[in-house]
């Protein structure tokens, strides 16, 4: 009933050469992707890669003008009432119902669903807003109101999880508590698929990423992988005085050295071999190392730096 997926799982979404235009505009222009059940799949890109146009077609929310898509097993458009139960969707703007507490509004979803309330503080507790509970939703911060509507995506334990841009516009410590709620429910065994604009925090999340341009996919993989697959040097910063120039220049695997007021930095494919050699010179002072990361993997695919 399931397709398999590289033997590894069942694939809880299979989509096919999707594509949706808006009059010219080719907004999703060919996208084919597959999500395991349990993996955390995240579509990268750019504002107006396609991302939320992609996702809205997945959830069964829009209709593609061509192409097919199948969640768990099914095809969600038309709108498929089975699907409701075992999808959580969280949109890029959520809505609440008016003038309720933060528990009042996760009982009344549980309660549209059929879901014993009891799950509304099971909820509250998974997203750290326990303390929040009495607290009506206009008078919550940003990011607890992001927070309160992944917990309303989840109050009925769906398989999967559609969380559209959930960290945006929120401040650092908000986006990393965020992070370990979306950790939190894929230990729960659930299969997550987000949107970011955020490629650090995909890179720190995802099992898997697909990188959107365009309305196209660009490329798809383990993060770690395609950062790999980049074959990019690694830098190798230390405090300046540390070394000299020409000792550096002379460490295995150094490629090229540069230095500034504050720091030598020594450019090497081999980072190993290079700091094996620093650690016997005991010149380690104030060691940084850079590694690419999925920005360069974007500037290798389209020749432009990211901008989110
Ligand atoms: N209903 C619509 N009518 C016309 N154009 C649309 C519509 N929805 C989206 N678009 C356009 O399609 C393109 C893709 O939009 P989409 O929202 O899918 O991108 P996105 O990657 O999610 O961007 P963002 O991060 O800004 O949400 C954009 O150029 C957008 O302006």
């Amino acid at each position: 009933m399931f397709t398999q997926v590289n033997g590894t799982g069942n694939a809880a979404v299979v989509v096919e050469d999707i594509r949706k235009a808006y009059g010219d505009l080719k907004a999703v222009d060919g996208v084919s992707l597959s999500v395991t059940e349990g993996e955390f799949f995240g579509i990268l890109g750019p504002n107006g890669a396609g991302k939320t146009t992609t996702l809205e077609i997945i959830e069964g929310l829009r209709q593609p003008d061509s192409g097919s898509v199948r969640l768990l097993g099914e095809s969600p458009w038309p709108r498929r009432v089975s699907l409701l139960p075992r999808i959580g969707v969280q949109l890029q703007s959520s809505s609440f119902f008016e003038k309720l507490t933060a528990r009042e509004q996760l009982e009344t979803f549980a309660s549209l669903y059929g879901v014993n309330a009891v799950r509304a503080n099971e909820m509250l507790e998974l997203v750290g807003l326990a303390d929040k509970a009495d607290t009506r939703e206009d008078k919550l911060s940003g990011g607890q109101r992001q927070r309160l509507s992944i917990a309303c995506a989840l109050v009925h334990d769906p398989d999967v999880v559609f969380l559209d841009e959930p960290t945006a516009a929120l401040d650092p410590q908000a986006r990393r508590n965020l992070w370990d709620v979306l950790r939190a429910i894929q230990a729960r065994g659930k299969t997550i698929v987000y949107t970011t604009h955020y490629l650090d925090e995909a890179e720190i999340l995802c099992d898997r990423v697909a990188i959107m341009d365009k309305g196209r996919i660009l490329a798809m993989d383990r993060p770690a992988a395609l950062v790999r697959g980049l074959d990019a040097p690694t830098h190798v910063i230390l405090e300046l005085g540390s070394l000299s120039v020409s000792d550096a220049t002379a460490l295995p695997a150094a490629e090229d050295v540069t230095e500034d007021e504050l720091s030598l930095t020594i450019t090497t494919r081999r980072p190993a071999d290079t700091l094996s050699a620093l650690a016997d010179r005991g010149a380690l002072s104030g060691l940084q190392v850079r590694t690419a990361t999925l920005e360069d993997v974007f500037l290798d695919l389209t020749g432009r730096e990211y901008r989110a």
